[in-house]
């Protein structure tokens, strides 16, 4: 496929958005379907958000819990066209606080709704593009629910094990027009500031490196990790299932199962046309951070009270990363912490990268929401360029 010049893509993004501010305001004198008009509409924002190439953020709300539905929730949702299913409203020590992001999903809002929005975004992987979608948000405001969902709950499964079954499918259905893929999984987790492989047999036995290096206009490598090619869904969820086991794990003030590490699930998708010998190279990394908690609210102590320390200040690097960027300064410090380090290219390279902000629509939240949701402003601001697909020709008598 010929790639259209800068001037000629920034032409189209304009035409497209008009197209898009016209379907939202009902401008559009036909009779297209619902379904087919939702579908346009999700094709042609995916297109102007790569051609923006700012990260996007989508905002999940999560719900009350039950024994606290007395309370009244401190999100809302303003219902102007302009502002329906893009805008939430927090309110804060006494005032409104006003937001606008990609996407707000409402406390209502089922797994698959929130699949159906990302999956084309996902199944680009498989087209060459380098894709990372990551959680963000306090502790206890539904990140692992997003992203892994329920174990043994099919409406409850997460965004993971829902790429995962996409990734597969798309796949296969490419076979007969000539495509054949191959896929690779590594998970690893980041605690207090170091690198653990969830697949490895011998993990905690020391000597390895896992040195993080970035090969310009290519992927990401870290040495040592374990990378496994897998060949169908149940190969790929049985190591998902044993690295979540793996995962660090505690127990809370504010949450039973809170993730005390980040966790890092990629797939390295390679396609190869068996008659044009065209390859593509994607990379799909699927990241659900610790969540960032008060210590006075955790109350936590001892070894729970250095992790909570190490995931804050590495969030807090996260943090100044995208005040960097957002103020276009000349010096980024994506070295201060391993997180930082590895997601360098998804912050500041041409992958196509989105943030899921999770807030909680608890009152007693309110402050930590109030800061997730400034932190989520901020991301949305950032430039990552133009992203690019990963193509090459191999030789035409390659098998
Ligand atoms: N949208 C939702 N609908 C129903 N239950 C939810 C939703 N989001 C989260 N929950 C529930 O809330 C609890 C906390 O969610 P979860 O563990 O995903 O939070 P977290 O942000 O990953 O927390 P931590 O950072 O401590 O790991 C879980 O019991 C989860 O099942």
């Amino acid at each position: 496929m010929m790639e259209s010049n800068y001037w000629e893509r920034q032409q189209e993004m304009e035409d497209r958005k008009k197209i898009v501010q016209d379907l939202q305001n009902g401008r559009v004198e036909n009779s297209l379907h619902i379904f087919e008009e939702e579908m346009l509409r999700k094709k042609l924002s995916n297109t102007i958000m790569d051609l923006k190439g700012n990260i996007r953020v989508f905002c999940r709300v999560r719900p009350l819990v039950l024994d606290d539905s007395t309370k009244m929730p401190s999100t809302s949702y303003p219902i102007s066209i302009e502002a329906r299913g893009r805008g939430v409203d927090l309110s804060y020590n006494g005032q409104n606080k006003s937001y606008m992001f990609d996407h707000v999903f409402t406390h209502e809002a089922s797994q698959q709704e929130i699949f159906v929005e990302i999956e084309e975004l996902v199944q680009s992987a498989l087209d060459g593009y380098k894709v990372c979608i990551f959680a963000y948000g306090q502790t206890g405001s539904g990140k692992t629910y997003t992203m892994m969902g329920r174990s043994n709950d099919l409406e409850h499964k997460g965004l993971i094990p829902r790429s995962l079954e996409h990734i597969f499918q798309t796949g296969q259905s490419l076979l007969p027009h000539g495509w054949v893929y191959t896929i690779k999984v590594s998970i690893l987790e980041i605690y207090n500031d170091k690198i653990r492989d969830l697949l490895s047999m011998d993990r905690l036995v020391g000597g390895k490196k896992f040195l993080i290096q970035h090969i310009p206009k290519g992927n990401t490598t870290v040495s040592d990790l374990t990378i496994v090619e897998v060949h169908s869904v149940e190969e790929a969820s049985s190591l998902l299932h044993k690295a979540t086991q793996r995962r660090s794990v505690g127990r809370t003030q504010m949450n039973q199962h809170s993730s005390r590490s980040h966790f890092v699930f990629t797939l390295r998708i390679s396609g190869v046309h068996e008659t044009t010998k065209k390859q593509v190279d994607g990379i799909l990394n699927l990241i659900d951070l610790a969540g960032n908690e008060r210590l006075s609210k955790s109350k936590s102590t001892g070894d729970q009270r250095k992790e909570t320390t190490e995931i804050n200040s590495s969030l807090l690097c996260l943090s100044n990363v995208i005040t960097a960027l957002s103020r276009k300064c000349g010096h980024v410090p994506f070295r201060d912490s391993k997180l930082t380090y590895l997601l360098q290219p998804c912050l500041a390279g041409d992958s196509k990268t989105l943030m899921f902000v999770n807030i909680s629509s608890d009152p007693s939240s309110a402050s930590e929401s109030f800061t997730s949701l400034e932190f989520a402003r901020n991301v949305n601001a950032c430039g990552i360029g133009i992203p690019q697909r990963q193509t090459k020709m191999l030789p035409s008598d390659s098998p």
